[in-house]
């Protein structure tokens, strides 16, 4: 009998927050599909390894079909061997009155360590999520250290701002749900610079699409309160619960993975930090969101050709710039 085809899935971070959020909608089949075994490999550092084994002792509870195997190591070398797709989370997250940037210095350096095992360790096909902020630095550090793997296998989550934006649309026009509202596109850092752009987006109703500026009348607050919103939605739900948000997160990653293993679906677009090309003027290699699509063979694209006016111009080179001095900082920061 041919052996049956398992797919190797790295969490990192898993006895954190956002893990406990994840781990259960990967194992089920959410996001590689409900017909496709998973293994999970579980990484986190050694002072949280007790707690780990209890996250374990649940997923086993849990007696899920798909589930062939759970490994929960505190060892590199072990967690990123031959793995498929590795989910970057672990690392430091904000408190209350913190940019995203500030934890900097506290977490580039494990995003230096895991690039070396991933050139050292993973299959050259594994698809990388970064999602420990601040995520688009990070993720370019990451790529850095692991030359032997293409760039393009590289990304970082912005998928959660992007449903933030669509939330904040449908809840300001009647009778419309998040999912009827697509091509909001996220432009640059994962940080309150990012650039929510709605001049593309359209509502889907009635069998009929209308552009969203046209459906929300009311240029102003698309201009000023809804950008603002989502650039700050992190730091709201970190003032309101005194942890940052970790179920949303945990749903972007799914979105994000089950869009990148599947392919985004015809007509639509969404919001991924990758290696920039140079498109929209972006500095090539930066690690800038951009509107993707995805084709079956995984493989993603910038959508290009959007006209750019001079209010989206200004915004998306502010948070290129912040993003360039992110790089000068994390650079320094792993040079030895
Ligand atoms: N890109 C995005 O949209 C979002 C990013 N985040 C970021 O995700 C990260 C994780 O957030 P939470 O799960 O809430 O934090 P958490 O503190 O609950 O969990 C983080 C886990 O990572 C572990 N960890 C630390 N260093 C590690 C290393 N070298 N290797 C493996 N594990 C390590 C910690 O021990 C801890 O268990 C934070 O940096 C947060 O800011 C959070 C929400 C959204
Ligand atoms: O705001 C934070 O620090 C956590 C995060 O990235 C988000 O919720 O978007």
């Amino acid at each position: 009998m041919a052996s049956e085809e398992v797919i190797t899935v790295l969490v990192t971070g898993a006895a954190g927050q956002i893990a406990y959020s994840l781990l259960l909608p990967i194992a089920k089949g959410d996001v590689f599909g409900r017909d496709k075994p998973v293994k999970l490999v579980l990484l986190d550092i050694t002072p949280m390894m007790a707690v780990l084994n209890g996250v374990v002792m649940e997923l086993t509870d849990c007696a899920l079909p798909l589930l062939r195997e759970v490994v929960a190591t505190d060892d590199e070398s072990v967690a990123f061997k031959d793995v498929d797709v590795a989910l970057l989370v672990g690392a430091m997250p904000r408190r209350e009155g913190m940019e995203r940037k500030d934890l900097l210095a506290a977490n580039v350096k494990i995003f230096k360590s895991q690039g070396l095992a991933l050139d050292k360790f993973a299959k050259k096909t594994v698809k990388v999520v970064v999602v420990g902020n601040p995520a688009n630095t990070n993720c370019f550090v990451c790529a850095k250290f692991a030359p032997s793997i293409p760039r393009e296998n590289f990304s970082c989550l912005t998928r959660l701002d992007q449903s933030r934006a669509q939330a904040q649309i449908a809840a300001r026009v009647e009778g419309v749900a998040a999912q009827d509202v697509s091509r909001v596109v996220i432009w640059g850092n994962h940080s309150s610079t990012q650039y929510p752009d709605v001049r593309h987006a359209v509502i889907s109703k009635d069998g009929q699409q209308i552009g969203v500026q046209d459906a929300v009348k009311d240029d102003s607050w698309l201009k000023n309160e809804f950008i603002k919103t989502v650039q700050t939605r992190g730091a709201a739900v970190i003032k309101a619960r005194k942890l940052s948000s970790a179920m949303s997160a945990a749903n972007a990653i799914c979105d994000h993975m089950r869009d990148w293993w599947h392919g985004t679906p015809e007509g639509k677009w969404v919001s991924m930090g990758v290696s920039s090309s140079g498109a929209y003027g972006i500095e090539p290699e930066l690690i800038y969101s951009f509107p993707v699509t995805i084709d079956k063979g995984r493989n993603w694209k910038i959508v290009e050709g959007l006209p750019i006016d001079d209010f989206s111009r200004d915004k998306m080179d502010k948070t290129m710039k912040e993003l360039q001095e992110e790089r000068s900082t994390a650079l320094e920061t792993v040079k030895d």
